[in-house]
């Protein structure tokens, strides 16, 4: 089994939008738990643009499932994960302007640092993953930073299966089998979808968790629109 975990940062975003409480985050997350995903991710960003360090403190004094928290391991990220202590932490190697996450690490030239952040969470008793692109190379390399698992970025696959070229699930497949070899953990995610998803599945083994957000709240919003839209309907007429 692969469990979910549901990104909870576009539920931020819609917040933020009126600077309000509506939809409350923390209620949202519970909420996603009670429907039964096994986790909540969050990535919270430099300008905290979604998800606000106080949402990450907030968070973490309620949640029941496994918190994955995501970003670039800049000094006042490594401070907050130390102090909320979550399931798992995941290095994303973001630019601070970067629109969303657009690489993976480049285990080779980072690994000295990557070992040494991920050595102070590991002594925390935190589970680290790294994102990496499906490259031989950064997972062979990934192995000597310490950390228990990848994640894989699926952007890639994600164009080329919109694209139909299914092929694009390839380097992911045996990039998961060498990993599996090394003795890593895997964990996918980015652009993940209702469309993308059961392929990606079938093809690429030993996935431990995937992450989605973008797709899933868009997507939940059209599962949820007519009732919602019926809804007003009875009470205006
Ligand atoms: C690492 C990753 O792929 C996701 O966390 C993604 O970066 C979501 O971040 P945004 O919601 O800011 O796009
Ligand atoms: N780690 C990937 C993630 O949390 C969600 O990415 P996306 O589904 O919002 O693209």
């Amino acid at each position: 089994m692969t469990k979910l975990s549901v990104n909870i940062n576009k539920i931020a975003t819609l917040r933020n939008a009126r600077g309000g409480n509506i939809p409350n985050v923390v209620q949202v997350a519970l909420d996603i738990e009670s429907f039964g995903a096994q986790g909540i991710t969050v990535h919270p960003r430099p300008d905290e643009r979604h998800i606000t360090y106080q949402d990450v403190l907030d968070l973490s004094r309620v949640l029941t499932t496994e918190f994955n928290i995501e970003g670039n391991p800049i000094t006042k990220f490594v401070n907050l994960v130390l102090q909320v202590k979550p399931a798992q932490v995941t290095l994303v190697p973001d630019k601070e302007d970067a629109i969303t996450s657009n690489a993976g690490w480049d285990t080779v030239q980072n690994k000295t640092y990557l070992k040494e952040v991920i050595s102070v969470f590991k002594e925390n008793n935190i589970r680290t993953s790294i994102f990496v692109d499906p490259e031989p190379e950064m997972i062979k390399a990934a192995v000597e930073t310490g950390a228990d698992r990848i994640e894989l970025y699926t952007e890639a696959y994600a164009v080329s299966y919109a694209n139909g070229e299914k092929e694009g699930v390839m380097p992911y497949a045996e990039c998961a089998k060498i990993a599996h070899e090394l003795g890593l953990e895997i964990n996918a995610g980015h652009d993940l979808s209702l469309d993308n998803i059961e392929y990606f599945k079938e093809k690429v083994p030993h996935v431990d968790e995937v992450s989605i957000g973008h797709a899933l709240i868009s997507e939940s919003l059209y599962i949820g629109l007519e009732k919602t839209i019926q809804e007003y309907l009875k009470i205006l007429k």
